[in-house]
């Protein structure tokens, strides 16, 4: 009997190593959201265009194998992201941080996604992107703008990144594997 529990175990343990976590990575238009896919995956910067419809990648980080949904971030297509929520164990949220006529938009965009009953469970990571230019806000400035510390109920982190020259990039994903890790 011991045996069997403990091959069973063995068994769970390995289809979870195996099985990868499914990412949403959301964001306005613009924000950097392709920028950062891209650099997490092949670790350089590519040259974007605007994402109609989504991008997924394989990315393997700190032996936790990630699905990545990039979804293209326009107005006309952001109606679309819910098609993707199911299964979802974590959601990256991508800010350009220089956009400061945009943070209503990004926060609207953000707390009507969060109420969606599919994505209770998430995590959320946000990036505070763009932190090259010379506007950009720091984390603790879009964490505000956004409302995060208003969020219930919900294990989130900030950091502040630059998608261009990959700063910050891991420091975020290592919280968020932290937390996919004790869930
Ligand atoms: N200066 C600067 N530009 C960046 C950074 N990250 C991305 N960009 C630029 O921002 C623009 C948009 O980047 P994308 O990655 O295509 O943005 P996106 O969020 O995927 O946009 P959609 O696909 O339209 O939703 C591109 O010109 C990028 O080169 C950054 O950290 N700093
Ligand atoms: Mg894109």
């Amino acid at each position: 009997m011991g045996v069997t529990f403990s091959s069973l175990y063995d068994a769970l343990w390995l289809w979870r190593r195996e099985t990868p976590v499914r990412i949403l990575m959301l964001g306005l238009d613009s924000a950097g959201k392709t920028t950062i896919l891209y650099r997490l995956q092949l670790g350089e910067v590519i040259s974007t265009i605007p994402t109609i419809g989504f991008n997924v990648e394989s990315v393997e980080y700190k032996n936790i194998k990630m699905q990545v949904w990039d979804l293209g971030g326009q107005s006309s297509i952001r109606p679309y992201w819910r098609c993707y929520y199911a299964d979802t164990a974590a959601i990256i949220y991508v800010i350009d941080a220089a956009d400061h006529e945009r943070l209503a938009t990004a926060r609207a965009e953000l707390l009507a996604m969060l109420a969606e009953e599919e994505l209770a469970n998430c995590k959320l990571l946000v990036y505070a992107n763009k932190q090259d230019l010379p506007n950009a806000l720091d984390e603790g400035q879009v964490g505000a703008a956004i409302g995060l510390n208003e969020l219930r109920d919900r294990q989130w982190s900030i950091w502040r990144c630059c998608a261009k020259d990959g700063t910050g990039l891991s420091e975020g994903l290592d919280w968020l594997v932290d937390a996919l890790r004790n869930k």
